[in-house]
C-alpha cells in the first residue's frame, strides 16, 4: 500500500460497558478514497470523533503523516490538515453563509496546497463551491437559518474551502436532495484529484460504489471487512452484520 496519510493502531473506545471500538487497526493511503460502512450504531461516527479529537479515546495510537496526533485538540488536528464534517452540522449564529465560508478558507492549513505546490484552483474557491452546491441564493443569509439539507451542503463546502489534506465526511448525502448527490460526488472527486484524501461514512450504497474503490466495514467494535464495494454483497460477515445470522442464512438459501 502507498504511504498512509492516517495510521490507526489499537484504537479503543467504550461508553460504560459498551465497547464501541475494540482495538481498531486501519491505514488510509495518501490520495485514496475509502468508504467507512457498518450498520446503525456500529461506531462509524465514534471512529471519526476519536480520530479527530472530538471524543477522548480509551487507548490507541493515531498518526497523521507519521506524526502522533492523539493528544491534540480538534483545532490543532484540523490545522494539521485533518478536517471532518458532522452528521448534523451546527452553524454559528450571526454569520452569513459567505462569511462562514471565508472564515473556513482563512483558517485552512493550506497544507494540501503546500504539498501540491500551488494554490487551490478556482473550482475549490468560495464562490465556485457555493455555486456548485446551489448555495449562491442563500449566500448572504445567516448560516444558522438555512435548511438542514443546505447546512449539510454548506458543511461540505466549508470543509473543502479549508483545503484539508485528509477529509472525513459523516453521511454527506443524508438529508440532501437526490439531484445534488451527483454534484457532491463530482466535487469530492475533483478534490481527490487535487490531492485530498477522503474517508466517507455513508449509507447510500450507490454513492459509495460511485466514489470509493475501497470499503472498510465496522461491526460490534471490529473491522470485519476491507474490500472493493462490489465484493461487499458476497462477504459473509458483512451480510450477517446487516441482516443478522437468521437473515444471512435466509439470503444464502434464497441464492
Ligand atoms: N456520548 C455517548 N454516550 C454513550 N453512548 C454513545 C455515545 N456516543 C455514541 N454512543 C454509542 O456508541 C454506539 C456507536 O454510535 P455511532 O454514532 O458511532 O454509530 P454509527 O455507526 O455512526 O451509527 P449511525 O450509522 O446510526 O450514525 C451507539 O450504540 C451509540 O449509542
Amino acid at each position: 500500500m502507498p504511504e498512509p496519510v492516517l495510521s490507526i493502531r489499537g484504537l479503543r473506545k467504550a461508553f460504560g460497558a459498551h465497547v464501541v471500538l475494540g482495538g481498531i487497526d486501519l491505514d488510509i493511503a495518501v490520495g485514496s478514497i475509502v468508504g467507512l460502512l457498518g450498520p446503525n450504531g456500529s461506531g462509524k461516527s465514534t471512529l471519526l470523533d476519536t480520530v479527530t479529537g472530538f471524543v477522548p479515546k480509551d487507548a490507541g495510537r493515531i498518526e497523521l503523516d507519521g506524526r502522533a496526533i492523539e493528544s491534540l485538540d480538534p483545532g490543532a488536528i484540523s490545522r494539521r490538515g485533518l478536517v471532518r464534517t458532522f452528521q448534523l452540522p451546527r452553524m454559528p449564529a450571526r454569520m452569513s453563509v459567505r462569511e462562514v465560508m471565508l472564515a473556513a478558507e482563512r483558517s485552512g492549513s493550506g497544507l494540501a496546497d503546500a504539498l501540491l505546490g500551488r494554490r487551490a484552483p478556482s473550482a475549490l474557491a468560495v464562490d465556485g463551491l457555493l455555486e456548485r452546491l446551489l448555495l449562491t441564493p442563500v449566500a448572504e443569509q445567516p448560516a444558522s437559518a438555512i435548511s438542514g439539507g443546505q447546512k449539510k451542503l454548506l458543511s461540505i463546502a466549508m470543509a473543502l474551502a479549508n483545503r484539508p489534506r485528509l477529509l472525513c465526511l459523516d453521511e454527506p448525502t443524508a438529508g440532501v436532495h437526490p439531484n445534488l448527490r451527483q454534484e457532491i460526488m463530482a466535487l469530492l472527486r475533483d478534490a481527490n484529484a487535487q490531492g485530498v484524501t477522503l474517508v466517507v461514512v455513508e449509507h447510500d450504497m450507490a454513492f459509495i460504489r460511485g466514489l470509493c474503490p475501497r470499503c472498510v466495514v465496522l461491526d460490534r467494535g471490529e473491522l470485519i471487512a476491507d474490500c472493493a464495494p462490489d465484493d461487499l454483497a458476497d462477504h459473509p460477515r458483512v451480510v450477517e452484520a446487516y441482516l443478522g445470522r437468521a437473515g444471512a442464512r435466509a439470503a444464502r438459501k434464497a441464492a
